[in-house]
């Protein structure tokens, strides 16, 4: 592995995320896993700025045990006229227990003179007063340029004399900041490759209000950087920073370069997928890389020739990163779609051609009627098993009604459901209540065949998601419902369609309970 920094920052700038709220017990969480991913470097926040940060670095200390990363207390340069030593910020961070601090600095003459209010020579001053301080108190420090790249444009002589005053000071990396996310690659590749001329190890810290920041993160890699920042997921203030997963798997991946342990980028996905837990901010599908559908394959075209090759429709293989190739069952899937899903599933389809084109045209006929197979795979299973005679029939369904009544005095309607099948031999009625329809339905048929088939006490709803389809038809449109479902280990996503809110939900409700006792390996008693 080369001596380049990955250096996250998650903690800090990607916490400046709107909507985004660590606990203490969150950061050792994440401070954790980003150890686990073996990133060089993990910035934990700005001690003394707040209780919880200055808390989290006296816990980090006691509890954190990391194995690869070191661990990097954020903040500023001393105050205008005021001495380092005496600047309660700056003692925050010499007690922060951290061995690296990286010290935010303004190197664009109009934020010294208009936000910091001071003159150029004295944040000159600042940046060299408070990195010598540091220093001499036994801490490896890295200094953050804020808006350098604006400040370079406007100011550029000034915005080099803080590189350099900060690199002779003792600032072991000077990290070139896009604060305000507006430059492009190319200008980023150019003022870098500029700036290597101080001497100085050159950081990139780049946000992303261009679209840019991996890019721009990339250009100053190529032009010199041997520093590069971003967070997890791509957090960050306004729209984030360079995501930092994407960066180091170009790095790794196109452009050669080593800069993660060995083995540790295949833990990507998974990391990249616990941090979003912590953090309560969904995954993104599209991530590249880590998105569960960075690789999930939806036209016929990419399956017929993924069939032959799966690298003709991927730039890299997914396990490289922690990631799965996945086909996805839709209006746009041909043969080669059905043929490999059901592989996925463990039909082999090779050598039935018609049995391929019958489900293949089933399959576009029932999305025209407003399935989608492509966010319910049980229901697709199902069909499939149907197609190939092994679905199983665990009841037969003779009919079901529903009855909704608003009792006086009460603001609750209760809902009444009344399902007659035969199961086991047995012809059943039962009533089921519930808050709603469905839920009610649900009920009676549980109650109908729980004493057959008790593992459907395990099943619960977990999601229950309605669409209308034709729009301008009004309450006579379409209705798409999908229900998800789970055992307490898996879960399982099926799909209703019709007229009736009701049906729809029924036939979803059905294929729940029909896939989850397939899963199960339940054997099927004599209707
Ligand atoms: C680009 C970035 O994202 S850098 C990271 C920014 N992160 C944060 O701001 C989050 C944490 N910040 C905070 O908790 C607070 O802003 C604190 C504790 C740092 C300061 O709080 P306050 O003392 O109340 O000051 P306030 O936030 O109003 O203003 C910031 C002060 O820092 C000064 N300042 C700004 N940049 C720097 C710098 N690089 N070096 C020294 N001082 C600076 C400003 O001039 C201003 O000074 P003033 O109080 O004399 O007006
Ligand atoms: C330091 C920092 O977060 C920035 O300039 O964006």
């Amino acid at each position: 592995m080369s001596d380049f920094h990955v250096y996250d920052t998650t903690m800090r700038d990607g916490a400046q995320q709107e909507g985004l709220n660590l606990s203490v017990q969150d950061k050792l969480h994440i401070a954790r896993h980003l150890d686990d991913l073996g990133v060089g470097y993990i910035e934990g926040g700005w001690p003394g700025s707040n209780p919880k940060d200055t808390e989290f670095f006296a816990l980090a200390a006691k509890e954190l045990d990391l194995e690869h990363a070191t661990l990097a207390a954020f903040g500023a340069t001393r105050r205008p006229d005021a001495s380092a030593a005496d600047d309660g910020l700056v003692a925050a961070l010499r007690e922060s227990g951290a061995s690296v601090v990286t010290l935010v600095a303004k190197s664009h003459d109009k934020h010294v003179e208009l936000a910091l209010r001071t003159t150029l020579e004295e944040n000159l001053a600042m940046v060299r007063d408070t990195v010598q301080h540091l220093r001499e108190e036994g801490q490896r420090v890295f200094v953050d340029c804020e808006h350098f790249f604006n400040g370079y444009l406007d100011n550029r002589d000034y915005a080099l004399e803080v590189v350099r005053t900060a690199a002779e000071a003792g600032a072991e990396v000077v990290v070139l900041c896009d604060t305000n996310g507006g430059m492009l690659p190319h200008q980023v590749g150019e003022i870098v490759a500029n700036v290597m001329a101080t001497g100085a190890r050159l950081g990139i810290h780049a946000h992303n209000d261009t679209g840019c920041a991996v890019a721009n993160s990339m250009a100053a890699v190529l032009a010199g950087a041997t520093h590069l920042q971003g967070c997890i997921n791509g957090y960050g203030e306004r729209t984030g920073n360079a995501d930092l997963v994407t960066s180091v798997a170009n790095l790794e991946l196109k452009l050669g370069m080593s800069v993660l342990p060995e083995g540790r980028l295949a833990e990507a996905t998974r990391i990249s997928h616990a941090i979003s837990e912590i953090t309560n901010y969904p995954p993104s599908a599209r991530q590249p890389y880590t998105g569960v559908s960075s690789f999930a394959h939806k036209a016929g075209l990419h399956a017929s020739a993924i069939r032959v090759d799966p690298n003709l429709y991927q730039h890299i293989d997914p396990a490289l990163v922690g990631n799965d190739m996945r086909l996805l069952v839709s209006e746009m899937a041909g043969r080669a779609t059905i043929e490999l899903k059901g592989k996925e599933l463990g039909y082999d389809l090779t050598g039935d051609p018609e049995r391929l084109a019958r489900l293949t045209d089933r399959v576009k006929s029932m999305e025209q009627q407003g399935y989608t197979f492509e966010a319910a795979d049980a229901s697709f299973e199902l069909l499939l098993a149907e197609e190939m005679g092994t679905r199983p029939q665990y009841f037969d369904i003779e009919s079901w009604r529903v009855l909704a009544e608003s009792l006086p005095g009460s603001l609750d309607a209760i809902s009444e459901a009344t399902v007659k099948l035969r199961a086991g031999g047995q012809r059943l009625a039962v009533i089921g209540e519930g808050n709603g329809p469905v839920n009610a339905l649900d009920h009676a048929l549980r109650q109908a065949i729980e004493q057959l088939y008790p593992d459907v006490a395990r099943f619960h709803l977990i999601d229950f998601r309605v669409r209308i389809l034709d729009q301008g038809h009004g309450t006579d449109a379409i209705t798409r419902v999908l229900i998800e479902t789970t055992d307490g280990k898996d879960s399982w996503v099926t799909v209703g369609v019709g007229p009736n809110i009701i049906e729809a939900s029924w036939q979803a409700l059905v294929d729940a309970v029909t896939y989850g006792l397939r899963l199960h390996a339940v054997t099927p008693q004599t209707v």
